[in-house]
């Protein structure tokens, strides 16, 4: 089933084209990455499909509804998560109440009510807890509960920043570089975890990555932007032997081993 489709958007900042024409489909269960040279676009597309921006031109649906111009939290709310390229957590918090505070933004409760702790909101603050625990437990992180967020390694706070996006329930999550800044055993660690989480969520799963190993490895399908452009789709295989992509990325090639 088709779960998002991109029909023909283009942005445009100023007198800069930084995403034309762009079409994407990503269907239930599959992991698609976008992957081109720094400053083709990819970071737009994510922006224009969470909401940030809205496209000069095209359309956005998720599930057959339009989406086009949503704000971010509408978005989020529908079942669309991201993560971003930098790690956006509460640095002195500890790896529990991250995930907590990521569960209460859906909090039913009204400020009254958890104002008094009323019995709804004590139920809910019950649940949430669990479900956190429970979250945390399947991204192997329960262990380090009580810990710091900006004590763990790196690897670890990726982790935790995806278990965050996980606690909105959503059915499509977007990852900006998930393996940027990673030592080998951790890319290797993650394109498991990825894997892993797309199974035990169901979810579908698109991806900007640099990291080529990781994209090549785990990719169902690959879009290719230069210049805001899609230069070329395909599965790994097509992608590796595409003539257009390998000289996109001539030049910069040291970047992307
Ligand atoms: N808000 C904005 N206003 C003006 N120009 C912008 C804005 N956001 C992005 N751009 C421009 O659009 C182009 C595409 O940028 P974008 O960040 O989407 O690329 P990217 O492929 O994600 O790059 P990187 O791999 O370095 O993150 C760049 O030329 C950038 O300077």
């Amino acid at each position: 089933m088709k779960l998002l489709k991109v029909d023909n958007v283009s942005m445009i900042f100023g007198g800069l084209t930084a995403v034309k024409d762009f079409n994407l489909d990503l269907n239930q269960g599959e992991i698609v990455a976008l992957i081109g040279p720094n400053g083709a676009g990819k970071t737009t597309a994510f922006n224009m499909i969470t909401g940030v921006y809205k496209p000069t031109i095209g359309r956005i649906s998720y599930k057959g509804n339009d989406i086009t111009g949503q704000r971010p939290d509408q978005i989020t709310k529908q079942g669309i998560a991201r993560t971003f390229q930098n790690i956006r957590l509460f640095k002195d918090l500890t790896v529990l109440d991250n995930v907590l505070i990521a569960n209460h933004l859906h909090l039913k409760s009204n400020f009254l009510e958890a104002t008094f702790k009323l019995p709804r909101y004590r139920r809910e603050e019950k649940e949430i807890l669990e479900k956190s625990l429970n979250l945390l437990e399947k991204v192997g992180l329960v262990d380090a509960q009580g810990e710091k967020s900006s004590s763990l390694p790196y690897g670890k706070q990726r982790r935790l920043e995806i278990a965050r996006a996980l606690a909105t329930n959503p059915e499509i999550l977007l990852l900006d570089e998930p393996a940027a800044g990673m030592n080998p055993k951790e890319t290797d660690d993650l394109t498991e975890f990825i894997r892993q989480i797309r199974d035990e969520f169901h979810l579908s799963i698109f991806m900007i990555e640099h990291h080529m190993q990781v994209v090549m490895g785990i990719s169902d399908r690959i879009y290719v932007f230069d210049h805001g452009v899609t230069i070329a789709q395909g599965n790994p295989y097509e992608i590796q032997n595409n003539q257009k992509v390998i000289e996109a990325y001539l030049g910069v090639a040291e970047d992307y081993a």
